[in-house]
Formats: structure tokens, C-alpha cells, sequence
């Protein structure tokens, strides 16, 4: 990747965590949860990661990511015009996205997975690599800080919708997470702290 430099990055990672909180401002919105942005907000840290998929040279699709959901809040993508990623459907199916240049592809994590006790799914998703071009796509991760303790409002938790994941530390599951997966043990947020 050509040298970016330390002032691009920060102002594009200034800008992607603007359109951030626009994102979760509409998401809480919608949920009429309006009076939790502030907190949310302040409990959130942001982590930008650029990735560089090498050119398969292959028609035939190679796996460039593993199936996986995000465990984070929320995750905003950005790629050059190579594809790759994959997302599934809750019926199984595996979508190719075909973005255009000026998108953006939002993927909510686990965490707000369960912090909106289901309302909002994390979907799985994989990027699968073919041609003969390097892919490059940067994702602004959005982090909920050690010690935040997410907690699903009580507005969220009826007969209908009974709790899924008691309140929980994200840096904690986190090394929850890293232990269980070395072992090659269930490490997901529903073996941390699922409440079904
Ligand atoms: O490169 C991409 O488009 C997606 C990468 C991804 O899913 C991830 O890093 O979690
Ligand atoms: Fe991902």
C-alpha cells in the first residue's frame, strides 16, 4: 500500500468515526433509545486497520477471511474496487457485495448484537478472493472500553424477547475469547455470558 502518512489516516479515521456515530445515533433512534447515545458514545474507542488480500491468480475463488462475525459494536468497510466480500443470509445464502466506489458497508458486531438484545444481527460474513489484482479494504472498528460494562436496556427485554446475554466487559470476553479459541473451544459471546 502507497505510504499514507500519520495526518491522512487521522482525518479519515476522524471522518469514518463521524459517519459512525451517525450510524448508531439512527440505529438507537430507531429503537427509541435515544437517551443511551451519550453513553454509548463515550464508551467507545476506534481502532482503523487497513488490510491487504495478495492477487490469488486464480478464477477459481479463494478463501481470503474465514466465515466470522465481528465481535465488535460496529465495524465500518471501505475497499478499492477489488470484491471479496461475502455476506450471509439468515437462510444460509452467501451474498457477494459489489459496492461502489463511494461506499460504505456497515457490519454490526456481537456486542451491539447483544446489547440490542437481538434487534439488530450480526451478520456472518468471509471475503472470498479471485483475479489476478491485490484487494485492499480499511474498517474502522468501534470498541467498547475496558471496563464498560454493557448491559441490554430493560426497554429491550420482554415475554417476547427474553434476555440473551447477561451484562458483560468487552475486554473481558475478549481474553475469554483468545483462551477459548487457542484450546479450539466454543469462544463465542453466547459461551461468555449467553443467558439462554
Ligand atoms: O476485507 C474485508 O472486506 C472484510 C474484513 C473483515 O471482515 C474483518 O476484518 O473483520
Ligand atoms: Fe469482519
Amino acid at each position: 500500500m502507497p505510504c499514507l502518512g500519520s495526518k491522512t489516516v487521522q482525518s479519515y479515521s476522524d471522518n469514518l468515526s463521524t459517519l459512525y456515530r451517525i450510524v448508531r445515533r439512527m440505529i438507537l433512534e430507531s429503537l427509541s433509545l435515544e437517551k443511551y447515545i451519550e453513553e454509548h458514545l463515550s464508551t467507545t474507542y476506534y481502532l482503523l486497520q487497513v488490510m491487504k488480500y495478495k492477487e490469488p491468480q486464480t478464477p477459481v475463488k479463494k478463501l481470503g477471511v474465514h466465515e466470522h462475525t465481528d465481535r465488535n459494536m460496529m465495524t465500518i468497510l471501505h475497499q478499492n474496487q477489488i470484491d471479496g466480500l461475502e455476506i450471509q443470509r439468515k437462510d444460509g445464502e452467501w451474498i457477494s457485495l459489489r459496492p461502489s466506489q463511494e461506499s460504505f458497508i456497515v457490519v454490526i458486531g456481537d456486542s451491539l448484537y447483544a446489547w440490542t438484545n437481538g434487534r439488530v444481527h450480526s451478520a456472518n460474513h468471509r471475503v472470498m478472493l479471485s483475479g489476478s489484482q491485490v484487494r485492499y479494504s480499511v474498517g474502522l472498528f468501534s470498541v467498547p472500553k475496558a471496563g464498560y460494562i454493557l448491559k441490554t436496556p430493560d426497554e429491550l427485554v420482554d415475554a417476547e424477547h427474553p434476555l440473551l446475554f447477561k451484562p458483560f466487559d468487552y475486554a473481558e470476553f475478549l481474553k475469554f475469547y483468545w483462551t477459548e479459541y487457542v484450546k479450539g473451544a466454543d469462544s463465542s459471546l453466547k459461551a461468555y455470558c449467553g443467558a439462554l
